[in-house]
């Protein structure tokens, strides 16, 4: 990255309100070594959240939930998330979390297991968003399985979409790079979805789905 990028990059990361719930689960992220999302990421989460006005949203990856807070603070009031992570321990601290952000409890419904196997047991056709911030040598199964659970008009986000410069390098051979790309490519092939891919966080890639 050259000096202006990053300085720039900094300086979009420092363009935010104060928050103390959302400093205290970085924190959190920390100590249970699960990357959250950058704040940069967090808030467009909870625009792009709200401006659908979101009632049924899906997570893979919630972490200590610094995703999870974002996507709940942007839905509608009665909105619902149903947010997947292979470690209960982590989703533990993010149901602590919630609780201390004071979302009622019943908003934020965690699943225990990989998410490409539990993504197959929810409802074709019944998310308004799909948010996936999972382990990248899973991901093209991962999003795979989450288009067909969107609603017509929904959004499918995923997180580490760019793995710094790793993925955008075709002479890096990484295997999570290549997943990642192979992921895009699978993404860039589906009529039923516009695109567009932003150099926020690890990279954001952000569909809609057009079909009805
Ligand atoms: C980068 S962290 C998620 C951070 C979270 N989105 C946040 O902002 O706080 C990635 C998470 O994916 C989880 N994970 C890894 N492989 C997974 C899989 N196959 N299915 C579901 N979760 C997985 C990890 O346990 C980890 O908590």
């Amino acid at each position: 990255m050259s000096d202006d990028h990053a300085r720039a990059a900094t300086f979009a990361e420092s363009y935010f309100a104060s928050d103390p719930v959302m400093d205290a689960a970085r924190t959190l992220a920390s100590e249970y070594s699960a990357v959250p999302v950058p704040r940069s990421v967090a808030g467009l989460l909870e625009i792009l959240a709200g401006s659908a006005g979101v009632r049924q949203a899906v997570e893979v990856g919630t972490g200590v939930g610094v995703s999870s807070l974002a996507l709940l603070r942007g839905m509608s009031p009665l909105g619902v998330l149903t947010s997947i992570d292979v470690d209960p321990d982590r989703q533990a601290a993010a149901k602590d979390l919630i609780t201390v952000a004071r979302i009622k409890s019943h908003r934020f419904r965690t699943i225990c297991g990989p998410g490409e196997d539990v993504l197959t047991r929810l409802a074709p056709n019944g998310y308004e968003l799909a948010f996936i911030d999972t382990e990248p040598l899973r991901l093209e199964l991962t999003v795979r399985r989450a288009v067909p659970l969107l609603a017509p008009g929904g959004l499918l986000i995923v997180h580490q979409a760019l793995l710094r410069g790793a993925v955008a390098n075709p002479a890096n051979r990484d295997p999570r790079a290549q997943a990642v790309r192979a992921t895009l490519k699978w993404i860039a092939r589906q009529d039923g979805l516009s695109r567009v891919l932003l150099p926020a966080g690890d990279g954001l890639l952000v569909a809609r789905r057009t079909t009805t």
